[in-house]
């Protein structure tokens, strides 16, 4: 049964439009709109803005789809256009290694995120303590957090922070978690590393739930929030970050930023460039109810394309076998094994 805190409530807001979004265009993301969408959000004030690869440092890749420009080009960008913000990466330990993490730090990154799948904490023990020592503030997170207990999700915080992580996030990769999900499993992570460390929140939207989520995080005791310019990211996108502001604004959150500079990015910056804009669509709320990684959706569209075999299939197949991410090449497998049932389009 999750605790409500009373407030006053304060957070930290995390753009990851310049890496979450990355998926959503397919990794295309050139230096002149990274510099445009980085000089829209710091002049909004937001603190922190993660750049690089939608599956994270050393994600452009023939499994994970290649990036139409370098990362740590993209990096360096943002860091040179923010006046104020501070810089973040992604990495997934085994995708990445530890000079990937090194070079992004002497390129000016500050903060890094290190993801694991839920249950798979472990791995990212050396990479806490080498981030630590490179200077970073560090953060964890557990992706795909529906597929464990918020018990064993608190077991896994604990082995992140005592690696040297400073920030927990709940990760709800599939957009799956729904309202007391969400704040069941920040309570216990906060009942177990509440006093060393800070919880963070990661939200999608394919049951349209992210911003409400993020609010129960708050109200549960998260101090650090994700969002995206547009919903642009995986899947059905995640929570837009000027909507997180306009809802922060009516419930007293203080997250100092200025909400109109977020629209104005949003609307003026973003918009223009989105080639697809993410949707609350068919095969989206398959993800969403079935509880599949977003970044399958572009991958079970591709095998449509290919095998003839309807993506939504596909996805609610994904999910029956609980595939996790990195397993994107199994994606083709269950096409083809669709296939072979007589499953088409
Ligand atoms: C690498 C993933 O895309 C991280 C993430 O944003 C998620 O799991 O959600
Ligand atoms: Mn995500």
């Amino acid at each position: 049964m999750s605790q409500t805190n009373n407030g006053p409530y304060e957070v930290r807001l995390t753009d990851t439009t310049l890496r979450d979004g990355s998926h959503a265009v397919q990794h295309q993301f050139t230096e002149k709109q990274v510099r445009d969408v980085v000089r829209a959000l710091d002049d909004a004030r937001v603190e922190v803005i993660e750049v690089t690869h939608g599956d994270g440092l050393a994600g452009s890749s023939f499994n994970y789809g290649f990036s139409g420009t370098p990362e740590m080009e993209l990096i360096s960008a943002a860091v040179d256009e923010a006046k104020n913000a501070r810089i973040a990466c992604l990495m997934l330990p085994g995708v990445a290694r530890i000079p990937d993490m090194q070079e992004a730090r002497d390129r000016g990154a500050e903060i890094i995120r290190i993801a694991t799948h839920c249950t798979e904490a472990d791995i990212s023990i050396q990479h806490f303590q080498e981030a630590r020592n490179m200077g970073f503030e560090t953060v964890g997170f557990l992706m795909l957090s529906h597929m464990t207990t918020p018990d064993n999700l608190a077991k896994q915080a604990r082995i992140m922070v005592d690696a040297g992580c400073q920030c927990v996030y709940v990760v709800d990769s599939a957009g799956h978690l729904i309202l007391e999900d969400v704040s069941d499993r920040v309570d216990a992570l906060m009942q177990e590393i509440g006093g060393e460390a800070q919880v963070g929140y990661h939200g999608h939207q394919n049951l349209s739930m992210g911003v409400a989520n993020s609010v129960l995080a708050i109200r549960a005791g998260a101090k650090q929030i994700d969002g995206t310019l547009c919903a642009l990211g995986a899947g059905a996108g995640n929570s837009p970050t000027e909507v997180l502001a306009a809802v922060f604004e009516r419930l007293d959150i203080k997250a100092d930023i200025d909400l109109s500079g977020l629209l104005d990015a949003a609307e003026d910056v973003v918009k223009p460039i989105i080639t697809r804009m993410p949707l609350m669509d068919r095969s989206s709320i398959v993800q969403g109810k079935a509880g599949v990684y977003n970044s399958f959706l572009i991958h079970a569209e591709r095998a449509q394309e290919r095998y003839g075999v309807p993506a939504h299939k596909i996805l609610e197949e994904v999910g029956r076998r609980q595939l996790v991410g990195g397993q994107e090449d199994m994606i083709i497998d269950v096409a083809v094994a669709l296939k072979n049932e007589g499953v088409t389009l």
